[in-house]
């Protein structure tokens, strides 16, 4: 069994299934990031939110301006993750890690809320995952493998609500997962599970998830999300709040593990700020004794992935104008199908980015609640006691929820009178409360409630010799209950697209072939959608979907993204793949260039006033060819290829560098072969080196163009004087003979 992953290789997902009945978590309880005091150093720019960077990781494609750095925001962050596939979930999670997430939420197959037990085996979900022991163990070692590979620690998370609660709360003490979901409420209001029953089974539930020290998220952010309009909610968000709060504190779960889950309300095109900014402000000032897990907004997510991104990044900073221990993400692609392998990543970007370019906004800005953000503030919190204070007078907790007092649409105290409404005699899994008997006695720990045990006894389960959450070799494990439904068998079916030669495109599941294709249609919407899909299904692509469509101009056109399948495999035994190219030893470059004393000229050719690429091969400061020693005639931007080649006769030297941006047309191609013939034509090309660089340009346009080297993005200085040298070198190894 790998007890270290090789990031240069594919985690391998039988390995991890193996030998499951033997695994046990190394260690239990939510791990917070390691925020240095006096911030964090990298690459001469200093940090003031930022904590420990990590071993490996994936760094945004700007960091190749700034040495490669990879700054890990403060607060943990969330990845969500769930495709039904567990097994295929947990490359996914690799990629989450080393993108920065560290805390990965498994969202549970529909309806598990109401089940009644645990579920065993690993049958395949629909919109999330059987949350089982097979599946908790095997993505938990998974985590092992992961955090240890990108160096810190990974929060693995799920959800204890539903009418199971205590007992997938024992599961997941027992498993060791570090993070779940606990709110009462969340099964009152959204799984209709009776009220008494789910405020007993959530102090047990909690007691125990205390026990193993499982980090506590709770449901208020339901409102906001179910809500018709979210930002009128506000005032019972924060009761939701409080009243789950302070039952955790009441059954004795420590502050530090309970998490406020927090959703900016509204969205663009309304004011944002003006809703969200009172409310993260009003909800800090309230419950600052607690964990702050702000997460992105899902309620306005449609199908426009962009539109996603931008408002996740107005909720980022709202995070870093306020506060938040957890950053939790929402895959952008949330409101058009399950989340995209891609897609969890970008989300996780998004906070990356976001807290880099914001970092340290608290010293530079101070939120003014002298102006118009105090009264909103105060309102806020005027408007929530408020709600507090009636609910009281309601009659309390219970005959308040059977009066619709939540997720009423109006901002109280207006009510329109079509909140949630849940008969306390009602609800499933009504009248299952047993009352205990006065000696009632149950050997186990963490246990909520009267539990009479003998004096001088310190753990209830020494009467027993153990209990699971103390002995985890007490643990039954079941493996399969249908081997046919199972990971297995899934894994059988998609081992060549995973360690075999067939590669197909992926979005969701291995092997799955889902492409995507993006098209702009010159024509109306309606036309627009028919075109899209038939243009789609002639590129090949089976079952066309249209996941999105946006507008440009009623008569103009409409941009369209097709998603698809690919019915065919690429075999990649038969690709030809080209050789990397190993650079010369820098000092053996250096040591060329002060013997051959190398000049070159360079220059941006015909029509193109692109100046910056070249400038980034030639000056020291980037790192270009003058840090080597190289002396250079640059001759600006739109320069006519005759004179280039003029000047590097006039001044003798060794290269001509051109860049080509423009590719309108293969404008590109024409000067880089125009440059050719015409050293060709005055007798020199075997004098001089020829190096073109674009954009657009690639390595294998060499040939085709009939130049030295040719480069790409990304292009330094030293990839060019290697070319230089290598050819400079060949020509006088020729000489030779
Ligand atoms: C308090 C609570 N318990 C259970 C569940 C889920 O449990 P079932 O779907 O099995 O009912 C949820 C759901 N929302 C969490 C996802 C959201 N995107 C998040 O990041 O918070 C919940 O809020």
């Amino acid at each position: 069994m790998t007890d270290k992953l090789d990031p240069n290789t594919k985690i391998n997902v039988e390995e991890i299934l193996e030998d499951l009945e033997n695994y046990h978590p190394p260690r239990k309880g939510w791990t917070w990031r390691t925020v240095p005091e006096g911030g964090v150093d990298m690459a001469g720019f200093h940090f003031r939110n930022m904590s420990e960077p990590l071993k490996n990781s994936v760094p945004m494609p700007t960091a190749k301006y700034f040495e490669g750095i990879d700054p890990q925001p403060a607060p943990v962050i969330t990845s969500e993750i769930a495709s039904g596939h567990f097994e295929d979930d947990i490359r996914r999670m690799r990629m989450a890690a080393w993108n920065g997430a560290d805390h990965i939420m498994v969202i549970r197959t529909t309806g598990q809320s109401h089940i009644d037990g645990l579920m065993e085996g690993t049958p395949e979900g629909i919109g999330g995952v059987p949350i089982t022991r097979k599946q908790l163990r095997a993505s938990r070692k998974a985590c092992d493998l992961i955090e240890d590979e990108v160096g810190r620690p990974i929060n693995f998370h799920s959800y204890v609500s539903g009418v199971a609660g205590p007992e997938v709360a024992v599961l997941f003490a027992e498993e060791g997962v570090n993070g779940a979901h606990q709110d009462p409420q969340y099964n009152v209001l959204y799984r209709n599970i009776n009220a008494y029953r789910s405020y007993v089974d959530a102090g047990e539930a909690k007691k125990v998830m205390t026990g193993a020290r499982i980090f506590q998220i709770d449901g208020a952010h339901n409102a906001n999300a179910t809500a018709r309009q979210g930002w009128k909610v506000m005032p019972e968000l924060m009761v939701q709040h409080g009243l789950n709060s302070a039952f955790s504190v009441m059954v004795g779960m420590p502050k530090d593990l309970i998490g406020l889950s927090t959703v900016p309300p509204s969205a663009p095109p309304t004011p944002k700020l003006w809703f969200d900014l009172p409310y993260a402000v009003a909800l800090r000032d309230f419950f600052s004794e607690y964990k702050m897990r702000a997460q992105q907004n899902t309620r306005y997510i449609e199908s426009d992935i962009n539109e996603a991104i931008r408002l996740h990044v107005i909720d980022t900073m709202i995070s870093m104008l306020t506060s938040a221990d957890i950053q939790s993400t929402i895959t952008p692609d949330e409101g058009r199908n399950l989340p995209w392998h891609y897609n969890s990543v970008r989300g996780v970007q998004t906070v990356k980015q976001t807290w880099a370019a914001l970092d340290g906004i608290k010293e530079l800005l101070t939120l003014n609640r002298e102006g118009p953000l105090g009264g909103m503030v105060r309102d806020l919190k005027e408007r929530a006691i408020g709600f507090l204070t009636e609910m009281l007078h309601a009659g309390g907790y219970f005959a308040a929820v059977e009066q619709g007092f939540f997720v009423d649409s109006a901002e109280f105290p207006e009510r329109n009178h079509d909140g949630i409404a849940r008969d306390g005699d009602g609800g499933i899994s009504v009248g299952t409360v047993i009352e205990r008997d006065p000696d009632y006695l149950a050997p186990v720990c963490d246990h909520f409630g009267n539990n009479n045990l003998p004096a001088g006894v310190d753990k209830a389960c020494d009467l027993v010799g153990g209990c699971t959450l103390c002995d985890p070799e007490k643990i039954v494990y079941i493996d399969e209950l249908d081997p046919e439904d199972s990971a297995h068998k899934r894994l059988e079916r998609t081992r060549e697209y995973r360690s075999g030669n067939l590669l197909r495109p992926e979005a969701e599941w291995a092997g799955d072939g889902v492409a995507l294709v993006e098209l702009m249609i010159p024509e109306r919407a309606e036309i627009a959608v028919e075109a899209a899909l038939e243009m789609a299904k002639r590129m090949g692509l089976s079952d066309p979907e249209v996941v999105n469509l946006q507008v440009l101009q009623p008569a103009e056109g409409c941009f369209v993204e097709v998603k698809g399948h690919v019915g065919f495999d690429v075999d990649k035994t038969e690709l030809t793949i080209p050789e990397k190219i190993e650079l010369l030893p820098e000092e053996e470059l250096r040591q060329f260039v002060t013997d051959h004393e190398i000049t070159v000229v360079a220059g941006t050719v015909g029509e193109d006033e692109h100046s910056v690429g070249m400038r980034e091969i030639l000056d020291i400061k980037h790192g270009g060819l003058e840090k080597y020693g190289v002396k250079y005639h640059y001759l600006g931007t739109s320069v006519p290829v005759e004179k280039m080649v003029d000047a590097a006769i006039e001044s003798g030297s060794d290269a001509i560098l051109i860049s080509t941006v423009i590719s309108h047309n293969e404008v590109h191609r024409t000067m880089m072969k125009k440059l050719a013939e015409l050293t060709k034509e005055r007798g020199i090309r075997d004098e001089k080196v020829l190096i073109a660089g674009g954009t657009q340009v690639s390595r294998d346009m060499a040939a085709e163009t009939g130049l030295d080297a040719t480069f790409g993005r990304g292009t330094k200085g030293i990839d060019v004087l290697d070319a230089i040298v290598r050819t400079m070198r060949g020509r006088e190894q020729e000489k030779v003979g």
